[in-house]
């Protein structure tokens, strides 16, 4: 099957005040697979990430030069609806990040504030949003009990429910997996392989195992510039540049 480019991102360059965190980055993130981005600390992935739905724009003083267009259309242009942006392109953090809320609300939440009011519409949107994240076996008979009563690894897949229920395109995963134990982590893994068929996804991961594991393209990241991105099997089997095959094997990082 070709892909199509979902997200093109040309020559995008970001400062944090007077540090430029990424450089010249160009990258073609195909629909429909799972993109992974990898990389030592601090050399710009989750910075890149949250370029992706604009996250950065929270945070002052933070210059971004360049363009990223999301199915032809720069999310970068004063016409883009920041609203609309972060419905089709969603977040999943490190950390699981529950409302105080119950099972329920925190997936009807993001419906509700695009305006579904109907209880038989929304008791739908939750139980669709919460078998795409292949939790609703798990909860369905605690729906009315507290998200944070559940275990971490429900917690996230949850946060994954609460994204699935505004019909997004892309979802970005910062490490979603490091707090987690290896059974959920797996579950996560295993659900990646799932939402790809529906979604474009781009996870940013520290565990190299992981991201052979669960991607079809990766991006290797050093000192806030991608050094390659190709296939995942060719950056692990034959990476082109010696600092990513120094990096893949052990040697720094
Ligand atoms: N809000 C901020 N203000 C100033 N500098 C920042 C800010 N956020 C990140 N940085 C800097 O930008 C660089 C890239 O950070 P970033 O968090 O994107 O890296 P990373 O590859 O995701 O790291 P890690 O794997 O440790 O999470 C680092 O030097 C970091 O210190």
């Amino acid at each position: 099957m070709t892909s199509r480019t979902k997200i093109k991102v040309n020559n995008l360059n970001l400062f944090y005040g007077d540090f430029q965190a990424l450089i010249d980055i160009n990258l073609d993130i195909m629909a429909n697979k799972v993109t992974a981005l990898i990389g030592p600390s601090g050399c710009g992935k989750s910075t890149f990430i949250r370029t992706l739905n604009r996250m950065n724009d929270l945070i002052d003083n933070v210059k971004i030069k360049g363009e990223i267009l999301l199915d032809g259309a720069d999310i970068y242009d004063d016409r883009c609806d920041l609203i609309q942006l972060r419905k089709s392109v969603g977040m999943v953090f490190q950390k699981p990040n529950p409302f105080p809320k119950t099972v329920y609300e925190n997936v009807a939440y993001g419906p509700k504030i695009h305006g579904v009011k109907n209880k038989s519409t929304l008791d739908e949107i939750v139980e669709k949003s919460l078998r795409g994240a292949a939790l609703w076996d798990e909860v369905k008979g605690r729906l009315d009990k507290p998200a944070l009563g559940l275990s971490g690894g429900q917690q996230q897949r949850l946060c994954i429910a609460r994204c699935l229920a505004v019909e997004p395109d892309v979802l970005l995963m910062d490490e979603p997996t490091s707090a987690l134990d290896p059974i959920s982590t797996l579950k996560i893994e295993d659900l990646l392989e799932d939402l790809k068929k529906q979604y474009t996804i781009v996870i940013v991961t520290h565990n190299m195992q992981q991201a052979g594991r669960v991607s079809d393209f990766t991006s290797f990241f050093l000192n806030g510039e991608i050094i390659e991105t190709d296939l995942t099997d060719n950056i692990f089997s034959k990476p082109r540049d010696k600092r990513t095959e120094d990096y893949i094997t052990g040697r720094f990082g």
